[in-house]
């Protein structure tokens, strides 16, 4: 199975399209082994309610090795619930060294099965890292429109979209073009996804159809302001096709209250559904 088909089964059978962003915050615990306890409370208990879980590598490299040792913690559990692991690094470098990021992040220790990446130093820089994801049943989501504010002034604003528009099409008619199954869960989507902001639901649509094999992962629901009633754009027919991720949303809906990420967690899946017109089985 790989990544797009777990992810979608996920969505069929339990009926969700969030994705539990798993950044913890030095500043909100006592030492690090408090964080690692409540970084995997949230996660266990969130996981009914997750189609897949996002960590923030950077959350983890701040702590050094021991951060390390808790990501490889987070993404073992995470296999165990059978929840497939989508690791946040937006790495992008030159050929050679693509590959070892992608070694290290896509196959190594701490390896999630589908990575962020970016792609600013040109797309032939990201075949490495396809084609380990591809080797791996994994996935690479490329960034297109990333959700914060000024992404603009390179990615283009209002209407002219231009950087962001040719990055989807790139993406679309360079590397997500591997054969893809037909008849079962999630074999309508190529191990080449996207990155387009929850922040942006007016152009969510234009990026669906610019990247229709493309799963899409909508970062920046609940704290950065995206609204989960907001997203149908992207999503293909049967609610499928696209994440809603948030990660302070739920990891700190109320403090460290884990009853308060699982309600958060419940209340972001339950929000898709009613906009979408689906139901959670
Ligand atoms: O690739 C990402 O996940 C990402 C892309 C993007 O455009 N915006 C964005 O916020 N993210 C990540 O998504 C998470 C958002 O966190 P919250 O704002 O707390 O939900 C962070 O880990 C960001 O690094």
């Amino acid at each position: 199975m790989t990544f797009a088909h777990v992810v979608t089964d996920r969505t069929r059978r339990l009926g969700t399209r969030l994705c539990v962003g798993l950044d913890p915050r030095t500043e909100a615990y006592r030492d690090p082994d408090h964080l690692r306890a409540h970084t995997l409370d949230v996660l266990e208990a969130t996981a009914p309610y997750a189609a897949c879980v996002k960590p923030q590598l950077a959350f983890y490299e701040a702590l050094g090795l021991e951060g390390l040792h808790i990501l490889e913690e987070v993404c073992a559990a995470a296999r165990t619930l059978g929840l497939p692991v989508l690791l946040d690094g937006k790495r992008g470098d030159i050929g050679s060294t693509a590959l070892a990021y992608a070694q290290g992040w896509l196959t190594g220790r701490h390896a999630g099965a589908a990575l962020t990446v970016n792609p600013f130093l040109g797309f032939e820089t990201l075949t490495p890292f396809v084609e380990t994801a591809r080797a791996q049943g994994g996935a690479v989501f490329v960034l297109v429109k990333t959700s914060n504010p000024g992404q603009g002034d390179l990615q283009g604003s209002g209407v002219s979209e231009r950087v962001a528009v040719e990055v989807a099409r790139l993406c679309a008619e360079e590397l997500g073009t591997e054969e893809l199954g037909a008849g079962k869960p999630g074999t309508g989507y190529a191990s080449v996804g996207a990155v387009v902001g929850a922040t942006h639901p007016q152009d969510l649509a234009l990026y669906r159809a610019l990247m229709p094999r493309a799963l899409l992962l909508l970062p920046g629901l609940g704290a950065q302001g995206g609204a989960a009633g907001a997203l149908t754009g992207a999503f293909a027919p049967g609610g499928v096709g696209a994440l809603a991720s948030a990660s302070r949303g739920v990891q700190y809906a109320s403090g460290l209250d884990v009853t308060a990420s699982v309600a958060a967690a419940r209340t972001f899946r339950d929000d898709l559904n009613a906009a979408l017109g689906v139901a959670a089985p």
